[in-house]
């Protein structure tokens, strides 16, 4: 219960509820009588779950049928949705006022107060400007990549089963009410409190009480007094059912729940930022830290080369906020953030912003067969009685196909497996109605995907059905053509093993099933599962899904290999790794028990060969081994899992990959990406979303990092010469490049598309860091390089014109014309950066000149910034510019074309080099 003094306001649809202790009281009753209400929650928030069934039913007002939909619905209204209130860790204000006190702002503080002390208040202006927008320009960034990421919940709602009107329904968990009663089934998330009425079940609490050790609920438990979390009947939200099945009425929702009181889930973790982001801080600070050497430095030199203290301080000042990159971690965070939104309209959820990255450079994919390689929707399409397959109207093939039929758990939902089983026995004439099926069975002993079978024991004997080699061996005898029962002989077990081999190597999914007549039924699984007599086999197909081969066939392309580790039989797998193009001839096949027999030295030696293989009859721990196998090796794994016990390897693996639909909570919680389609196919394209954004983020670094040499080379000339050339650039002009005019320009690269061939190479190393000598070439030994060659071309063609000569000095007219050629002779040079940027190896033919729209209006924005601040009368005032003639203009033309073509020239180069054509 909620303790008196913890006033919780809950909105709801609307309505707001005040909740105090044990009392509830709506404060508008729209549509409601609030007295009546009043009267009832008060009965309904003291519950004490942990009274018998009975007594809980009539003080819930339900019964273990449930709810019907209106009496829900009424409820819901009253109670709220099943939702713990979200507290912020950080309101916006705090948000806002973090960005101020980053170091670099800091920094950057300092250099206000210091050009305010140097006698340049304009400058301190300029850059207190600086620190506003820079900050105003990062939070907007960090909500909305924040926002992405809140939004995924969306993406994965958790739903619950609940019994309405009588029937099982799926329901979303947050309309779930006190008196529904709900099932929980193996790898379920528990999503409100409730009794244990049905079965048992054992349950990790670790979200409540840290315990990792799961406990066990059963609902015959009488009460004991002690803790409530130690119930033995209770169950709670926010934990989860790790084993068995049962059914609970739900007594507390929300906020009410012991979870809601403890408030653990909305206290949101802390994220860990993530190596892209720790490498690109790193490169920051190195910048920072080389802008204020450089701005210290140049204070002794610029006033020996005369320039004296007060503009010798400024311009330091100048390098120092030009080159700081403040914005660069903010854009990146974006752009995470924006391949996140994309990942999850194409059908992944992915729930860190790391791990766009690490999925590009993923090297090796382990994936699951069914439902992941297939479609998940079997049928059965061959019968095998002992001696021969037999066609379905063989009176025996129906015995055979009801012996399996009633051997299920599944409903008009479940496991595609025993859907096909049912519909088998619909097909045949002699279908199960399931409510029956349950209502009759005395023992249920649930299919264990360590022992690959499951049996029920009903009134007529016991049912078991599974993996042949796991439900041959309890066989001791064989049902034969005649009806009579025969001893299994080494014949029989070669019969059988010819005919699973004949349908594994046609793809086909084989299920033994088997029987035995036995009053009464034994209560455990040892017993019940003894001296069966073999029915007969099920051979199902399960196609390959639309569009996997061709995700195979490009991520062989992008040099990414995948194992196949699936429960089901080596040859079936096989066959349907066949279809799909894992593996070369000769496909290489390891089952779970070679797997338990390999030394970890001979694992490791398996994979790493160039080879792909079919793990089958795999187990839990096995998909571990293998995992920490390929992950010792250097490998980048993503690994697929569904299961509860797929959990730990979901952790382990870099990439964790659950699947939305088919998977459980468990797995969903454990994996670092959900598939909303299930689809191999979408891990493929998720990669392929991970590579283009690490390109992007290269993209703006490039274009950023390119502008350092023409801005820096000015100031080299003009201390080279000890002050006989002018300062060819003014510290309020670097600004408004580096604040000003590249802003857009650089965004819209991180929004480029992908580049041809971007799936035709290997993966990138994980060593390889976002901002490497490459890069660091490119960025400053080519495009910088050209770019101050030009840029100082046209500062001296300018001077050269108004016959400037080193001893005369120059008027300031012709020395504001030439300043600003050098302004816009480097505007003009970084928009053929941009164009240069855009792609990282392949010509801009091939991705078209005009196919990133953001980026042409980024440079539209760029050139007429440059324009107002050359032709603006109080513009020219502030930035010391003067109009340029058509001279000038021409003259600076072909910049933009100069730089791209050299880039292109260096580009086609390496393409050569490497032998690729694009
Ligand atoms: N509901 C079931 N009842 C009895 N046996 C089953 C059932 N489902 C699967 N089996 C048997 O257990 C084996 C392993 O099944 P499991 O579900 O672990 O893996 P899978 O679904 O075939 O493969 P993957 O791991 O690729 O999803 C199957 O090959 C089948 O023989």
């Amino acid at each position: 219960m909620l303790p008196c003094n913890a006033r919780t306001q809950i909105a709801s649809q609307g309505r707001r509820t005040l909740l105090c202790g044990r009392a509830t009281l709506p404060v508008q009753g729209r549509g409601v009588n609030s007295e009546v209400m009043t009267e009832t929650l008060t009965g309904l928030d003291a519950v004490d779950g942990r009274r018998p069934p009975q007594q809980l039913f009539r003080d819930l007002r339900t019964s273990a049928g449930g709810l019907g939909a209106r009496d829900a619905a009424r409820r819901l209204a009253v109670y709220g949705p099943n939702e713990l209130s979200r507290k912020h860790a950080r309101t916006w204000p705090g948000e806002l006022l973090a960005q101020f006190t980053q170091p670099l702002a800091v920094l950057l503080m300092l250099a206000a107060v210091l050009a305010w002390l140097g006698g340049t208040p304009e400058l301190a202006l300029a850059v207190v400007a600086v620190i506003l927008l820079n900050a105003a320009f990062a939070f907007v960034q960090e909500r909305q990549a924040e926002r992405a990421v809140e939004a995924l919940a969306a993406y994965l709602p958790s739903g619950a089963r609940a019994l309405r009107d009588g029937r099982i329904a799926d329901i979303p968990a947050r309309d779930l009410v006190p008196g529904d009663v709900i099932e929980i089934a193996e790898g379920d998330r528990i999503c409100a409190d409730g009794r244990l009425i049905e079965g048992t079940v054992s349950v990790d609490l670790s979200a409540l009480n840290g315990e990792s050790v799961p406990a066990g609920r059963t609902a015959d438990a009488r009460f004991a007094p002690g803790p409530l979390l130690e119930a033995p009947e209770l169950v709670f939200s926010g934990t989860v059912c790790v084993a068995g099945q049962g059914r609970a009425v739900v007594t507390h929702t929300g906020m009410h729940s012991e979870i809601g009181r403890i408030a653990a889930l909305s206290q949101r973790g802390k994220t860990e930022p993530s190596p892209l982001e720790r490498q690109v801080r790193r490169a920051t600070w190195i910048i920072a830290i080389a802008a204020v050497a450089a701005g210290a430095a140049f204070l002794p030199i610029g006033v020996v080369a005369g320039l004296g203290w007060a503009a010798a301080i400024s311009f330091s000042i100048g390098l120092i906020v030009a080159n700081v990159p403040e914005g660069l971690l903010p854009t990146i965070t974006l752009a995470l953030a924006a391949g996140v939104r994309e990942l999850a309209r194409r059908g992944a959820v992915v729930k860190r912003l790391s791990a766009v990255e690490t999925l590009g450079s993923t090297t090796v994919i382990c994936t699951d067969k069914t439902g992941t390689l297939t479609e998940n929707r079997m049928r059965v399409a061959r019968i095998w009685l002992p001696g021969s397959e037999v066609g379905p109207d063989d009176p025996r093939a129906r015995d055979l196909a009801s012996a399996a039929a009633r051997c299920t758990t599944a409903n008009d939902t479940g496991d595609p497996t025993e859907l096909a089983l049912l519909r088998l026995a619909a097909d045949l004439g002699i279908p199960v109605n399931t409510v029956e099926r349950d209502e009759a069975r005395t023992a249920l002993h649930a299919f264990d995907a360590r022992l690959k079978r499951m049996s029920t024991v009903d009134p007529d004997g016991v049912h078991t059905k599974g993996a042949v080699e796991s439900v041959l061996p309890l066989c001791t005898g064989v049902r034969a053509s005649d009806g009579l029962i025969v001893p299994v002989t080494p014949e029989v077990r070669a019969d059988v093993a010819s005919a699973v081999d004949r349908y594994a190597n046609a793809g086909l999914r084989v299920l033994a099933v088997a029987a035995r007549q036995l009053d009464p039924a034994p209560p455990d699984r040892a017993a019940a599962e003894r001296d069966l007599h073999l029915l007969g086999l099920v051979a199902m197909v399960d196609p390959p899904r639309a569009g996997v081969a061709g995700a195979v066939s490009a991520a062989h392309r992008a040099g990414i290999r995948i194992h196949v580790i699936t429960g089901d039989y080596g040859p079936t797998a096989a066959e349907i790794a066949r279809q799909v193009g894992i593996g070369g001839e000769g496909r290489r096949i390891v089952t779970g028990e070679q797997l338990d027999h390999m030394s970890e030295a001979e694992l490791d030696a398996l994979l790493a060969e160039p080879d792909e293989v079919i793990f089958a009859r795999s187990s839990p721990e096995g998909k571990l081994q293998i995992c920490e196998a390929l992950r010792a090796g250097g490998q980048i794994v993503a690994m697929t899992g569904d299961g509860v016990n797929d959990a730990p390897a979901l952790r382990h693996a870099d990439i964790g990959v659950a699947m939305g639909r088919s998977g459980t909570d468990v797995a969903r919680e454990a994996a670092t990406m959900v598939l909303t389609d299930d689809n191999f196919a979408t891990i493929v394209r998720a990669v392929d979303a991970g590579r283009r954004v690490f390109d992007n983020v290269r993209k703006f670094v490039l274009y950023i990092f390119a502008h350092a040499v023409p801005e820096v080379v000015p100031f080299l000339v003009f201390a080279l010469s000890g002050g006989a050339v002018p300062l060819p650039l003014t510290v309020l002009q670097i600004l408004a490049i580096d604040l000003g005019t590249e802003t857009l320009p650089a965004l819209a690269l991180g929004r480029e598309r992908a580049e041809p061939g971007l799936m035709d190479r290997p993966p990138r190393s994980p060593r390889q860091g976002v901002i490497d000598k490459r890069l660091l070439l490119r960025a400053w030994g080519l495009l910088g390089v050209v770019s101050a060659v030009l840029v100082m071309a046209g500062y001296f063609w300018t001077l050269w014109r108004a016959g400037w000569h080193p001893d005369a000095g120059v008027s300031d007219h012709v020395y504001r014309l030439a300043t600003t050629m050098t302004f816009a002779g480097i505007v003009a040079c970084q928009i053929g950066t941009a164009f240069a940027a855009r792609t990282d190896r392949a010509a801009l033919r091939s991705i078209g000149l005009l196919s990133n729209r953001l980026l042409l209006a980024g440079i539209a924005f760029e050139l007429a910034f440059a324009a107002a601040l050359i032709y603006v009368p109080p513009l020219q005032e502030i930035f010391g510019t003067a109009a340029l003639g058509p001279a000038h203009l021409a003259f600076l033309l072909p910049f933009p074309v100069l730089v791209w073509g050299a880039d292109e020239l260096y580009r086609w180069r390496r393409r050569k080099a490497d032998g690729t054509r694009s």
